[in-house]
C-alpha cells in the first residue's frame, strides 16, 4: 500500500474468504443469524440504528470498517489532517466495541484460531490518540479494499449486512450502488439520521418530522440479549494504513478524533453556551466560542440527536441554547438537500447558472485566494487560517466563498473543492450546498455579497485576527486594515509596511466587480426564478418550504407568462439536454403556519423552519438563511433601522429593494 502507487479500487486485500467464519460456526448453532454492521460515517455505538437492529435481530454481529483505497487516491480529496482524524476515530470506535458488554469472539487470519471472552462496557471511550491497536483493544473488523467485494465475501459466508444510509454524491454514490448490486437483498441501508428518504416530496412536514426525530428516543443496542460479537483479525489497522499511505498531517490545532475528546468538547461547550451568540461572528472569538463539534458530528462520533438531547437536558435555557439547536437543524436541512439531489457537488443547482464563471478561470487569481494573497486582509487571514488549521467560522467561510464567486468571478466548484480538501469537518452535504448558496447558484431573489472591508470593521477592528494570520500587516495602524492600499506613504514608511511590496495591492477592484455582479444577477433573476417553478428544479433546490416556496419565487420573480415557453426552450439548451429527474406534478398547497405568503394571498403558507431571521425573500420562501440572525443582531442599526445598510461603503448584501 503505497500512496504514490495507490492500489486499484477493485483490489481486495483483506479479509480473505477463508478468514471469515459463518455465523453458524461462530455461534455453534445451525440456526444462528449473523449481521455485519458496516460503519462508514456513523462511527459510534450509541444512537446507531444499524447496530441496534443488528444486535436486536441477530445472534452474531461483526462490526466492520473498510479502508477504501479510492479515498487515498485521486478521488480522495481530504488533507492528511482529516485522514488522521478519521484514523483516530476508527481506532476509538474499535476500542468502544472492545469494551461492549457482550460475548466476544475473534478469529485470526492464520487458521481460525479462536479466542472468546466477555468484556465490560466503558462507553466513555479511550484517551488514546494514536492509531495502534493491540488485539485485545479492538472489537472492530478492519478491512482494506473495495467495500463491495469485501462485503460480498461475508454475504457468501452467510452473513447479512446492515449499514446506515448517508447522503452521498460522486464516488460514494457509485460505491453504495455497487454494494447493492453485489450484495442484493443481503444488504440493507437503514435511515437513522432523521433525513427523509421514503417519499418523493421530502419537504412535506419536514420540520415536524425532524422535530419528532430530534426528541425521539435514541437507538440503543440491547446487549443484554447475549449477542456475540465477532472480530476477524485481518492485520489491517488504522496505524498500518496511516503508515502505508505516509499520512503526514501538517495542520495545527486540529481536534483529536476520540469519543472521549468529543464528550469533553460537548461538556465544555455546554458550560459556555450562554456566550455562544456573541462569539459566533468574529473569527478570533469563534475559535473558542462556538462548539467545535463539527468534525465529531461529521464523522458521526455523535449523532445530531445525541448532541441535541444532551444540550436540551444540560444547558441552561438561554438564547445560546436556542441558536445552537437551530444550527443542528441546519445541519439536517443541508444534508437533506444532498439526499434530494446528489448533483450538488458537480453541477449548478439552477440550470441557468451552469458553467458560471468557467470562461473567467484565472489560475493566478485562484492561487492568490488559496494562499491568502489577494490584498484583502480579512480574506487573506481567513484563507491562511483555513490552510493551517482546517477550520473557519461560518461568517469567514461564507465571506471567502462569496468573494471567490462574485468578486474574483472564479468557478465555484474550484473553491468548494479547496474547502473540502482542507476542512477537518468537511461534510459534503453542507460544504457544497453552502457553496452553491453563497455563489448565488440557486436563484433566490436576494443574493448576499459580503464586503471584506466591512467585516474588518465589524469583526476585527483592532486587527488582532489579521495580525495573527497576516503578520506582515501587524505593524500597520489598525485604521488602515480595511484598505491597506490607501495607507499614506508616510505612514507606510514609518511602520515599515510597504503595500505592493511586503503585502499585495488588491488583486481586483471590489466596487467594480460587485456592481458588475449585481447588474448581471438582476438580469438573470427572472430566468432563474422561472426555473425554480419547475418541479424537478424545485426538488433539487430542496427549500425547507418545499415546492411551494420555489413556486412562490417563480410566481413573483419569474418572467411574465408570455415569455415562458421561449425561455424554457432556451434554458434546456443551456442544460445541454440532460435528462431531468422528477415528475411534473403541480405544487400542492401546504399548511405550515405563519400566514404570510410571497404574493400576499392566504395559503399556501410557508415558514422559516430554522427560527433564524432570513434576509430578503428567504424569509418569505421558507429557506433558512444561516447566520443572518447574528448578522442582524450584531451590526449596529442605522437611523433607518436597517442594520445591513449601516455602512458608508455599501451593504454587504444586495437588498431586495434593489430588484423591486
Ligand atoms: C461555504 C461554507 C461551507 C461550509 N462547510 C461546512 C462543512 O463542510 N461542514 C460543516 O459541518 N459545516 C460547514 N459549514 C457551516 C459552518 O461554518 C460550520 O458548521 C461551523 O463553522 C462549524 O463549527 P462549530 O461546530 O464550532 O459550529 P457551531 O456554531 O457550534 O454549530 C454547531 C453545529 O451546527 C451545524 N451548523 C452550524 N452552522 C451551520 C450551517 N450554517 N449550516 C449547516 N450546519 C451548520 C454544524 O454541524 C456544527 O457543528 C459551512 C459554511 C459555509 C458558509
Amino acid at each position: 500500500m503505497d500512496r504514490r502507487e495507490s492500489p486499484n479500487s477493485d483490489t481486495v486485500a483483506l479479509p480473505l474468504p477463508a478468514d471469515i467464519p459463518t455465523p453458524t460456526e461462530v455461534a455453534g448453532d445451525t440456526d444462528a443469524e449473523g449481521t455485519v454492521v458496516w460503519h462508514r460515517k456513523h462511527l459510534r455505538v450509541e444512537d446507531h440504528r444499524g447496530l441496534s437492529e443488528a444486535v436486536g435481530n441477530s445472534d452474531v454481529i461483526c462490526p466492520l470498517f473498510v479502508f477504501d483505497p479510492t479515498f487515498y487516491g485521486s478521488e480522495g480529496l481530504a488533507c492528511d489532517s482529516r485522514v488522521r482524524f478519521l484514523h483516530q476515530s476508527v481506532t476509538s470506535l474499535a476500542r468502544l466495541y472492545a469494551a461492549a458488554p457482550c460475548q466476544a469472539e475473534s478469529v485470526g487470519t492464520n487458521g481460525h484460531e479462536r479466542t472468546s471472552e466477555t468484556r465490560l462496557a466503558d462507553y466513555g471511550g479511550s484517551e488514546h490518540e494514536d492509531s495502534t491497536l493491540s488485539s485485545e483493544e479492538t472489537g472492530l473488523t478492519v478491512g482494506y479494499g473495495a467495500p463491495a467485494e469485501i462485503l460480498a465475501r461475508f454475504v457468501d459466508r452467510g452473513w447479512s449486512v446492515l449499514t446506515m444510509a448517508t447522503p452521498t454524491s460522486r464516488y460514494g454514490k457509485r460505491r453504495d450502488d455497487r454494494v447493492r448490486t453485489v450484495c442484493g437483498d443481503a444488504v440493507r441501508f437503514v435511515s437513522g439520521d432523521g433525513l427523509v428518504r421514503d417519499r418523493d416530496r421530502t419537504r412535506e412536514n419536514w420540520q415536524s418530522r425532524i422535530d419528532d426525530w430530534l426528541t425521539d428516543s435514541q437507538h440503543e443496542p440491547d446487549w443484554g440479549r447475549e449477542t456475540t460479537r465477532l472480530t476477524v483479525e485481518t492485520g489491517v489497522t488504522p496505524a498500518r494504513v496511516d503508515l502505508a499511505f505516509d499520512i503526514t498531517p501538517s495542520k495545527r490545532r486540529v481536534p483529536v478524533g476520540t469519543h472521549r475528546k468529543a464528550s469533553k468538547q460537548l461538556r465544555s461547550f455546554v458550560d459556555r453556551i450562554g456566550s455562544y451568540p456573541r462569539n459566533i461572528s468574529a473569527p478570533q472569538d469563534a475559535r473558542e466560542g462556538t462548539s467545535g463539534l463539527s468534525p465529531y458530528l461529521n464523522f458521526g462520533l455523535f449523532s445530531i440527536r445525541q448532541v441535541y438531547q444532551y444540550v436540551a437536558e444540560n444547558a441552561p435555557n438561554c438564547r445560546g441554547r436556542e441558536m445552537f439547536a437551530s444550527r443542528l437543524v441546519w445541519n439536517c436541512h443541508y444534508n437533506q438537500k444532498l439526499v434530494d439531489w446528489p448533483g450538488w457537488t458537480d453541477r449548478a443547482v439552477n440550470p441557468v447558472f451552469e458553467g458560471r464563471n468557467e470562461d473567467n478561470h484565472d489560475p493566478q487569481l485562484i492561487e492568490a485566494w488559496k494562499r491568502g494573497g489577494t490584498g484583502f486582509p480579512m480574506v487573506d487571514a481567513s484563507m491562511r487560517c483555513l490552510r493551517e488549521t482546517g477550520w473557519l467560522n461560518f461568517r469567514m467561510r461564507a465571506m471567502c466563498a462569496s468573494f471567490f464567486a462574485h468578486i474574483l468571478k472564479q468557478p465555484w466548484w474550484v473553491g468548494a473543492d479547496w474547502y473540502h480538501h482542507h476542512l477537518i469537518d468537511s461534510d459534503v452535504g453542507i460544504n457544497y450546498t453552502q457553496w452553491q448558496s453563497q455563489a448565488g447558484l440557486i436563484g433566490k431573489p436576494a443574493q448576499r455579497v459580503y464586503n471584506p472591508r466591512k467585516q474588518v470593521r465589524d469583526h476585527d477592528p483592532d486587527g488582532e485576527w489579521i495580525s495573527r494570520w497576516v503578520p506582515e500587516l501587524a505593524e500597520l495602524p489598525s485604521q488602515y486594515l480595511p484598505r491597506p492600499e490607501r495607507t499614506p506613504l508616510e505612514v507606510q514608511e514609518n511602520c515599515g509596511v510597504r503595500i505592493g511590496e511586503s503585502y499585495p495591492r488588491p488583486v481586483v477592484d471590489f466596487e467594480t466587480e460587485r456592481e458588475a455582479f449585481w447588474s448581471w444577477y438582476e438580469q438573470q433573476r427572472p430566468l432563474a426564478a422561472e426555473q425554480l417553478g419547475r418541479p424537478e428544479i424545485a426538488k433539487r433546490a430542496s427549500f425547507s418550504g418545499g415546492y411551494e416556496a420555489a413556486r412562490a419565487i417563480a410566481d413573483q420573480y419569474g418572467r411574465p407568462s408570455d415569455d415562458t415557453v421561449a425561455t424554457q426552450l432556451s434554458l434546456s439548451d443551456v442544460e445541454g439536454g440532460e435528462p431531468q429527474p422528477g415528475g411534473t406534478d403541480p405544487p400542492t398547497a401546504q399548511r405550515l403556519g405563519g400566514g404570510r405568503t410571497v404574493d400576499g394571498r392566504e395559503s399556501p403558507e410557508v415558514v422559516d423552519d430554522t427560527g433564524s431571521v432570513p434576509t430578503g425573500a428567504g424569509r418569505e420562501t421558507g429557506e433558512p438563511s444561516p447566520d443572518d440572525r447574528d448578522a442582524v443582531a450584531e451590526v449596529p442599526e442605522s437611523a433607518d433601522g436597517n442594520a445591513e445598510n449601516s455602512e458608508s461603503d455599501g451593504s454587504e448584501q444586495t437588498s431586495i429593494d434593489r430588484f423591486d
